[in-house]
């Protein structure tokens, strides 16, 4: 199944730029838009984002875009690469644009005052288009490198992932599909909040039984707060859930992962989120997450305690002590514990 009409790539970042070559690289005519007309016309001229992939060669496939309307009316399918925090306002105004288009959402957030997964707002705003998301284990400068990398693209709407497989399917990018939107797409939310405290560990100089111990209760308390909100634990199994978690929480790459580090190293938060200069999920998903934790009363230690430093005023070592003293728990939640005498 062959594109006939260009590709639209939202957003001027690392990710978006690394999935638009990827697109152009199999032949697609991408049209990337983004809201800095000075980057598109220094993408145009020299063919590098040099803020947010800098030496990354940009096809000839791709053409940089600042005109969002005529981009939506050129286009049937649309990758949505925004900040969570810009997704709603920037698509808002092109609302009645959007009908009957595949948009599918690369966001790794969560609105905060709603709670909504990118891909539930954009079905807000274009109840008439077709949705689906984009999530795994997939640093963008890793695939614009060229890495070996897998990824899952999740709706309910089979051809839309079979469109999004053929369009982005190549020699070093491998995509599988799911149903399960929801799943899918609250792991990549989620996972960035526990990037930061793997950051936080290394920077701690804490050792690998630690790392592994925080990846794998990280990954208990992600599949515990998504089955409360109904979604599928064992999605949480595949790329997009526990392959997801172990790439941020173990790469320097992940800017979640520098952020938390950076707090490891003495930093305070602003001064982290200010070194970084890009885009970290995690520290608006903590916010919310933990407010909604609380709201449907799941049990979200690594949440909390982090939340605790940050915006309580607690120590790390206060917050250790509490985690390492708690009351002892049995390991995986959903095998029934019957199996004791
Ligand atoms: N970079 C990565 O490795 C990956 C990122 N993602 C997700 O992709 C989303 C975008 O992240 P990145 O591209 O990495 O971010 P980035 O920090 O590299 O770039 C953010 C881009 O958004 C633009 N932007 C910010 N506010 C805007 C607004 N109001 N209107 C229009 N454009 C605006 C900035 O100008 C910049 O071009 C995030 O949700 C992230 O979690 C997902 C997978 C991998
Ligand atoms: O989502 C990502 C990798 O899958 C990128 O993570 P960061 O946003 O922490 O860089």
């Amino acid at each position: 199944m062959t594109e006939q009409r260009p590709i639209a790539v939202l957003g001027g970042g690392s990710f978006g730029t690394a999935v638009a070559n990827l697109l152009a690289e199999n032949g697609h005519q991408v049209l990337q838009w983004m809201r800095d007309p000075e980057q598109a016309e220094a993408i145009r001229v020299n063919r590098e984002n040099p803020r947010y992939l800098k030496g990354i060669k940009i096809l000839p496939g791709v053409t940089p875009v600042t005109d969002l309307q005529a981009t939506l009316d050129a286009c049937d399918l649309c990758f949505v690469a925004l900040p969570s925090s810009a997704l709603r306002s920037v698509l808002v105004p092109h609302a009645e644009r959007l009908t009957g288009k595949l948009l599918v959402s690369l966001t790794k957030g969560i609105e905060a005052h709603t709670f909504k997964l990118m891909s539930e707002i954009l079905e807000e705003i274009a109840p008439q288009a077709r949705i689906g998301v984009l999530s795994g284990p997939n640093l963008a400068r890793e695939i614009a490198e060229h890495a070996l990398t897998a990824t899952v693209v999740a709706s309910e709407d089979e051809e839309l992932c079979q469109r999004v497989q053929a369009a982005l399917h190549g020699r070093t990018f491998r995509v599988y599909a799911s149903a399960d939107r929801f799943g899918v797409e609250l792991g990549g939310a989620l996972k960035n909040v526990y990037a930061i405290i793997a950051g936080m560990a290394v920077a701690l100089g804490m050792g690998e039984n630690t790392k592994s111990m925080l990846i794998t209760r990280a990954l208990a308390e992600m599949t515990r707060f998504a089955v409360n909100q109904g979604a599928n634990p064992m999605t949480f199994l595949g790329l997009a859930g526990v392959g997801d978690l172990i790439v941020t929480c173990s790469s320097p790459k992940s800017r979640n992962y520098q952020v938390g580090f950076a707090l490891g190293q003495g930093l305070s938060l602003d001064e982290a989120v200010t070194r970084l200069g890009e885009v970290a999920e995690g520290v608006n998903t903590l916010k919310v997450l933990k407010a909604k934790a609380q709201e449907v009363g799941v049990y979200m230690p690594l949440v909390a305690g982090l939340h605790a430093i940050l915006f309580e005023g607690r120590t790390l070592e206060q917050v250790i002590g509490l985690l390492m003293r708690g009351e002892p728990k049995t390991d995986v939640d959903f095998i029934s514990t019957s199996g004791f005498n």
